[in-house]
């Protein structure tokens, strides 16, 4: 098809506005998908996506449409996630777009996300149509939206397309929209290769698979490619797209979203936002990459069994092939063994990787509780950036140390700003702004730890606001903070794996939140085991798990094996996730504690 007849676009939202709804609607229009193919959610085909109801990974199809004025289009979609955490995945998704579709709820109207998502786009130079959607519901107040959409964010919404996703109505409006409102791709198909690698993933039989979006020239089988960031050559196998399904074509054009086959085995060859060009007509410059992020928590991962590290290592290299934010290397621990220390972008993003660990990889995993990174300025002078606890070098040795701090953009209806002003300061937020947006909602604005913001923020955020509030956060720098490392000793010994940094002020309280919760967490053994938490070798909180009393199988009378064989299997199934450290057996719960506490 003619460069003028493709559109390349992403559908752009606040989590739960209905991009997944709406992609669905458009691949049933187009006819992409045949009706009794159809499932729910299709672009969504992790099965951890489905589940979870929410869309983690960015996926493109092309779809086919015959348009109103009688001419057939080709459209590149490129899903994107809502998620904070996630937001990366959606930068690079529009970085391989001309156009967005801004989906905005009806009933809630703008989000924090929708917000950020659209200065996303605006950075990209995309053209947006804002789309008012679940028209449906009888809370919807398209009208009302479509003014905040003005006043925010600037888009006229005077042709915005009002749409139900969920019945369809309208969407062929959308259709519309996309052809006559959103840009072709301006590329130049004669000039030499540059095509942007925005995502990629490893196919056993195949090696990477690169997905590209070809910005200028052309690309086909027997090419040989060269990745401008790495230097790394291949000749091309295959080249072709996603209608969802995976399609062979005979050459790549100007404009054109798909994927990439050249036998690559070494993994780090290819990385996301790299440019593709021709090795024998190279391109003088690669495209604009976009803006990498850097991970914002860091755990440790230990395989249960010890003797599975290797695999763990080879599930870790593969999975960053996918998810580039994914950051790890390898690192001991007296209590847990090998294992590798892992940095994520936020603790959504660390749940689903270690669950596409096990699920993908078939592994068992002891996670330990999540850490910032915090700058040690030492008493030599030297700055140490410290992400594992257990790493904090000894009192005497600091001169001070300093954590990241966000700035928190809030969006709050009236009557929940006293309550969400608490939660805030008592965060240990420090007030900035507060501006009234319209006649029910505010923009609160606090710079805040963001070490409070990833634990349990979101979920006091909630339950502060019934669920009404938005939050949206960026990085601002590092502060001085009054902070100190809090050892857990189990039967007198420390358990490195259990340190955490505190607020100073907070210690005492969270030293014995974290010695209650772990009494609960850790089953009872032969013996009495005390729990401490202590600073710099003086205990500030104690208590004891009792030795167990009875033997379980005392329950079962008398002869009844195949029972008796049921409760040990079932036994050694909650086994599989404990770790023993030194004489004591600890369940992976344990070393989340700190998330599921309540210093109240
Ligand atoms: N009533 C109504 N519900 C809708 C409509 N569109 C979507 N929904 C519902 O809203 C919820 C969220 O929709 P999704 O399409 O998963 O939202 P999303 O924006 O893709 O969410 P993430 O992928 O997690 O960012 C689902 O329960 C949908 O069924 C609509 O037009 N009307």
């Amino acid at each position: 098809m003619d460069q003028k007849h493709i559109r390349n676009f992403s559908i752009i939202a606040h989590i739960d506005h209905g991009k997944s709804t709406l992609a669905d609607r458009i691949l049933e229009l187009t006819q992409t998908v045949e009706k009794r193919e159809m499932k729910d959610q299709i672009l969504d085909s992790m099965d951890l996506e489905r589940e979870r109801g929410i869309t983690i990974k960015l996926n493109a199809v092309q779809l086919r449409y015959h348009a109103k004025n009688g001419e057939d289009y080709l459209f590149h979609l490129i899903d994107t996630p809502g998620h904070v955490d996630f937001s990366y995945e959606v930068s690079r998704s529009l970085a391989a777009c001309d156009g967005a579709i801004l989906v905005v709820d009806a009933a809630q109207g703008v989000q924090a996300q929708t917000l950020a998502n659209v200065y996303l786009a605006l950075e990209n130079d995309l053209e947006i149509i804002p789309v008012i959607n679940k028209i449906d519901l009888p809370s919807a107040q398209p009208e009302v939206v479509k003014k905040e959409i003005e006043d925010l964010i600037g888009l006229d919404c005077s042709n915005a397309v009002e749409i139900s996703a969920k019945t369809g109505k309208n969407v062929d409006q959308v259709l519309e929209a996309i052809v006559h409102d959103l840009p072709a791709p301006s590329g130049d198909p004669q000039a030499p290769l540059q095509a942007l690698v925005f995502d990629s993933l490893y196919d056993s039989y195949r090696g990477v698979i690169a997905f590209v979006s070809i910005k200028n020239g052309t690309i086909k089988p027997h090419d040989t490619i060269r990745f401008m960031a790495t230097g790394a050559e291949y000749e091309v196998l295959e080249v072709g797209v996603h209608t969802p399904k995976e399609v062979t074509e005979s050459q790549l054009n100007t404009g054109d979203v798909g994927w990439i086959s050249a036998a690559i085995k070494n993994i780090e060859d290819v990385r996301v936002g790299d440019t593709i060009t021709n090795a024998n007509q190279p391109a003088d410059q690669p495209l604009q990459g976009y803006r990498e992020m850097n991970p914002m928590v860091y755990c440790g991962l230990y395989p249960v069994d010890n003797a599975r590290y290797d695999d763990l290592k080879e599930a870790l290299e593969k999975l960053k092939l996918n998810d580039a934010s994914l950051h790890f290397e390898p690192e001991t621990s007296q209590a847990l063994g090998f294992g590798f220390r892992c940095g994520f972008l936020g603790l959504l993003h660390m749940d689903v990787v270690e669950e596409r660990l096990e699920r993908e990889y078939n592994l068992q995993l002891i996670a330990t509780s999540p850490s910032v990174i915090y700058h040690v300025y030492k008493t030599d002078g030297t700055m140490e950036p410290i992400d594992n606890p257990s790493a904090l070098p000894p009192a005497q040795k600091i001169n001070r140390i300093e954590e990241p701090y966000v700035r928190a953009e809030i969006l709050v209806p009236n009557e929940y700003v006293g309550p969400m002003m608490e939660l805030c300061q008592k965060k240990r937020g420090e007030y900035v702004d507060l501006q009234v947006l319209d006649d029910i909602r505010m923009q609160l604005v606090y710079e805040l730890p963001l070490s409070e913001i990833i634990f349990d923020f979101f979920d006091k955020m909630k339950s502060a606001t019934k669920g009404y509030a938005s939050l949206d956060y960026e990085l601002i720098g590092y502060r001085p903070s009054n902070l100190v490392k809090m050892d857990i000793l189990l039967n007198g010994q420390v358990v490195d794996a259990l340190s955490t940094i505190v607020y100073k002020d907070f210690a005492f309280n969270r030293g014995n939140a974290m010695a209650i919760k772990l009494k609960e967490l850790i089953p009872r053994q032969q013996f009495e085991i005390p729990v401490q938490a202590a600073i710099g070798g003086k205990v500030i909180a104690r208590t004891n798990i009792k030795a167990l009393r009875k033997n379980v199988l005392a329950k079962c009378y008398g002869g009844d094996i195949s029972r008796k064989k049921k409760l040990l299997e079932k036994q050694k199934e909650g086994k599989k996730r404990m770790k023993m450290v030194g004489s004591v057996e600890i369940p992976q719960e344990a070393f989340m504690a700190v998330l599921s506490m309540d210093d109240d």
